[in-house]
C-alpha cells in the first residue's frame, strides 16, 4: 500500500486501496463511449517470441474497453510479419500491425526522407512515432496508452490504471506518465533511472541553479517508465528523439506545450520486471552505456533551449557533483534494500555510477563538438504540412500490408 504524499509539481495519482480491476474495467468501458480507447504496443519481432508477450497479449485479449489496439512491429522479415499477424489474431479488439520494415512502410520511409522529414535512427522512438502517424490518421482513439512489451510482470490492471487518468472526462490531463516499484527476484532494478537520472537531476539544480524545469522533471517517480498515456491531439505537435532519450523527450514535450494541471503520473504496479541489458561498461555504442549517453544529451539540449550555455568545465563540475551525490545515493538505496530483505550489489552499483560519470563527459563533448545534431524526428503537424496525403497514405499502407498478408 502506498502513501498519499505528493511530491513536486506534477500530481500523483496512487494505488491507495487496490480497487478489483473489474471494477475500474466497468467505469473505462463506459468512459470508452465518450472517449474511444486505443493502445499503442511498440514491438521487436523478437519479443513476440520472449517470456513477456505472450502473457501481455493473454491478458489484453480480456480488456473490454479498448476500440483500438496499433502494434508497431520492428525487425520482421515478410514470414515474422505473418507470424505476427497469427500472433494477435485472437485479439478481439480491432487491430492493426506497422509492418516497419515491410515494402509498403519503408517506401514511405524513404519519401520522407528525400524531404529530410524521416526518422535517422532505426529503434523504438522511429516506431511509436509511425505509431502515433496511424493512430492520428485512423481517428479511432481519444484517449491512448502505450507500454513497453518485454514486461515480465504484466497484469491488465497495469493498462487500466495507466488509462484511467486520461479516459475519465471528468478528468483533465493530457498526459500521464506511469511509476511502479522495479524490484524482482530479491533486488532493486532500475538501474539508470535511480544511479543516473535522479542523481543527475539533483547535480544539475546544483551547477545550473533551481530551475522550474529540473523541478518539474524531479517530480516523476519513474522518470524512465516506458509507460505513458495521452489524449489524442498531443500527438500533432510532439517532437520526440528516435534515440534512448525518449522518454526524456517525450517529458521535455509535455512541459513545453502544457500547464503542470494537464499532466499527472500514477502508481500502475506493485512491482515490475522486464529484459535487463548489459550495462556494456566498454562499449559506449550499446547497452546502459550508450542509453545513459542518449539520456544525458537529451537533458543537456533541453536545458539550452531555456538559455543555459555549458562548457567543458561546467561538464566537469557537473560530473563530480553528480558523483558524489550519486554515491550517496547507493547507500540510500542499500539501506532501504537490506531493511526489506533485498539484496544490493555496492560494488556493481558503484560500477555504474562510475561509467555513468564518465559518460555526462562524453554526452558533454558530444555536445559541444555538435551542437546541432540532434535525433528529433519532425512533429506530425509538419509532416502534414509538407505532405498532406502522408498520413492518408500511411493508413492505406498498414491496410493494404493486412488484407495481403492475414490468412
Ligand atoms: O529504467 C532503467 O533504469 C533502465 O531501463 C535499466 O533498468 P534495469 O536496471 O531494471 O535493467
Amino acid at each position: 500500500m502506498a502513501d498519499f504524499y505528493q511530491n513536486g509539481i506534477t500530481t500523483t495519482l496512487h494505488n491507495l486501496s487496490n480497487r478489483p480491476v473489474e471494477e475500474i474495467e466497468s467505469e473505462l468501458l463506459t468512459f470508452s463511449k465518450k472517449r474511444p480507447l486505443g493502445l499503442l504496443l511498440p514491438s521487436l519481432f523478437s519479443e513476440l517470441e520472449g517470456k513477456a508477450m505472450p502473457k501481455i497479449t493473454e491478458q489484453i485479449k480480456q480488456v473490454p474497453y479498448l476500440n483500438e489496439i496499433v502494434i508497431g512491429l520492428d525487425r520482421a522479415d515478410l514470414a515474422q510479419y505473418k507470424h505476427a499477424l497469427r500472433f494477435f489474431k485472437d485479439l478481439p479488439q480491432h487491430h492493426r500491425i506497422l509492418w516497419n520494415d515491410g515494402p509498403r512502410l519503408k517506401a514511405l520511409d524513404a519519401e520522407l526522407a528525400k524531404m529530410g522529414l524521416a526518422p535517422k535512427e532505426m529503434g523504438k522512438g522511429r516506431n511509436v512515432w509511425y505509431c502515433m502517424g496511424y493512430i492520428l490518421a485512423t481517428g479511432r482513439s481519444e484517449s491512448i496508452a502505450l507500454h513497453d512489451c518485454d514486461i515480465l510482470t504484466y497484469d491488465r490492471s497495469l493498462l487500466a490504471r495507466l488509462i484511467y487518468p486520461v479516459a475519465n472526462p471528468l478528468f483533465n490531463y493530457e498526459f500521464c506518465k506511469g511509476f511502479y516499484a522495479r524490484v524482482a527476484d530479491g533486488k532493486i532494478n532500475g538501474r539508470v533511472s535511480r544511479l543516473l537520472v535522479t542523481p543527475l537531476l539533483r547535480a544539475l539544480k546544483r551547477t545550473v541553479g533551481n530551475n522550474e524545469y529540473l523541478e518539474y522533471m524531479d517530480s516523476f517517480r519513474y522518470p524512465l517508465a516506458g509507460e505513458f498515456s495521452f489524449r489524442r491531439d498531443v500527438l500533432n505537435d510532439i517532437r520526440i528523439p528516435s534515440d534512448w532519450g525518449l522518454e526524456i523527450g517525450v517529458l521535455s514535450e509535455m512541459h513545453r506545450n502544457y500547464s503542470h494541471n494537464r499532466l499527472c503520473q500514477v502508481d500502475i504496479a506493485d512491482n515490475y520486471d522486464h529484459k535487463h541489458q548489459d550495462l556494456s561498461l566498454h562499449n559506449d555504442q550499446g547497452g546502459l552505456s550508450k542509453m545513459s549517453i542518449d539520456i544525458t544529451k537529451a537533458l543537456f539540449r533541453k536545458l539550452a533551449t531555456q538559455g543555459f550555455t555549458f562548457s567543458t568545465e561546467s561538464f566537469r563540475t557537473l560530473k563530480a557533483t553528480y558523483f558524489r551525490i550519486a554515491l550517496d545515493f547507493i547507500e540510500t538505496y542499500h539501506n532501504d534494500a537490506l531493511m526489506n530483505g533485498l539484496v544490493l550489489d555496492i560494488h556493481s552499483e558503484e560500477k555504474a555510477v562510475e561509467m555513468f560519470a564518465q559518460n555526462i563527459m562524453k554526452a558533454g563533448q558530444s555536445f559541444l563538438d555538435n551542437p546541432m545534431e540532434t535525433p528529433f524526428i519532425p512533429s506530425w503537424n509538419r509532416v502534414s504540412s509538407a505532405i498532406p496525403d502522408f498520413l492518408d497514405r500511411l493508413k492505406d499502407a498498414v491496410e493494404l500490408d493486412y488484407q495481403e498478408h492475414k490468412q
